[in-house]
């Protein structure tokens, strides 16, 4: 998560700002280019980055689910532009998760129709609450699609997307990975295709998952010292 600021300077801050790295650029940034400092964020760190936000500065988890979602499609379609890829418009897999990172990849697949891709959206645990029912009414009246079930080969998902975006799960994410998201995973960790994941690649950590081929979105939070930093990506 970048915090406000000088670009690329450091604001001193609490402790649990940690420390911050440098970061090259994604696939759609010219090689070699350094972006300014990018800051990593473990879960604890994370969590109370949104703790202060909702408490000291009274954001409402709409407004913060908004602005993460809108984040990660700017993140996207400046590391994946619409003009690299070679479909037109680009076809990109959005699959949800049950907490509200599955909330961030509806707003984040809202944003990336209005940017020129052609997102289609797979959630299949919907908690049943307002926030959520009217984020999926929002990506319907757009005509965004919901598959009724998730392809069952990591080759087909290749055919048909050139972007699968993992917003399954956030810094919430503990235990052994529970059905069907134990399945999902395992599908995506035989793609070929890119993953952008929103804040950490979902199951990262987990014996059944590893880390595989799950890198983290270019924006928002990302966890240090994990295989999926931007070296290991
Ligand atoms: N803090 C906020 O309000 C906001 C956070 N944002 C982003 O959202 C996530 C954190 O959201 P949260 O809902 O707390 O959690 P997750 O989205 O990570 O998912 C939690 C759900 O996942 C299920 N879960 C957890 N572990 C497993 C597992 N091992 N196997 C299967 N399912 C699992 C769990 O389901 P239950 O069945 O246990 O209820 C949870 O429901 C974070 O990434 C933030 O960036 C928003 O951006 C803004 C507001």
């Amino acid at each position: 998560r970048r915090v406000p600021g000088q670009a690329g300077a450091c604001r001193t801050g609490p402790a649990w700002w940690g420390t911050w790295r440098p970061h090259s650029g994604g696939p759609g940034e010219p090689a070699g280019m350094a972006s300014p400092a990018v800051k990593y964020l473990s879960q604890e760190e994370a969590q109370a980055v949104d703790e202060e936000l909702f408490n000291e500065y009274q954001f409402s988890v709409d407004q913060l689910m908004e602005l993460a979602g809108l984040s990660c499609a700017t993140a996207i379609a400046k590391a994946y532009p619409p003009t690299s890829m070679s479909r037109s418009p680009p076809a990109v897999l959005v699959i949800c998760g049950p907490g509200n990172n599955g909330g961030d990849g509806l707003v984040c697949a809202r944003h990336l129709k209005l940017f020129g891709y052609q997102p289609t959206i797979y959630y299949p645990k919907r908690p049943n609450k307002p926030l959520f029912t009217a984020l999926v009414t929002q990506c319907q009246k757009m005509d965004i699609p919901f598959l009724g079930e998730m392809p069952p080969e990591p080759m087909l998902i290749d055919e048909l997307y050139e972007l699968v975006v993992d917003a399954i799960f956030g810094f919430s994410f503990k235990g052994d990975v529970r059905e069907p998201f134990r399945s999902i995973l395992s599908v995506l960790n035989g793609l070929t295709v890119p993953i952008a994941s929103i804040d950490i690649p979902s199951g990262a950590g987990s014996k059944e998952v590893g880390w595989g081929r799950l890198g983290p979105c270019p924006v928002l939070r990302q966890v240090p010292d994990s295989p999926c930093s931007p070296k290991a990506q």
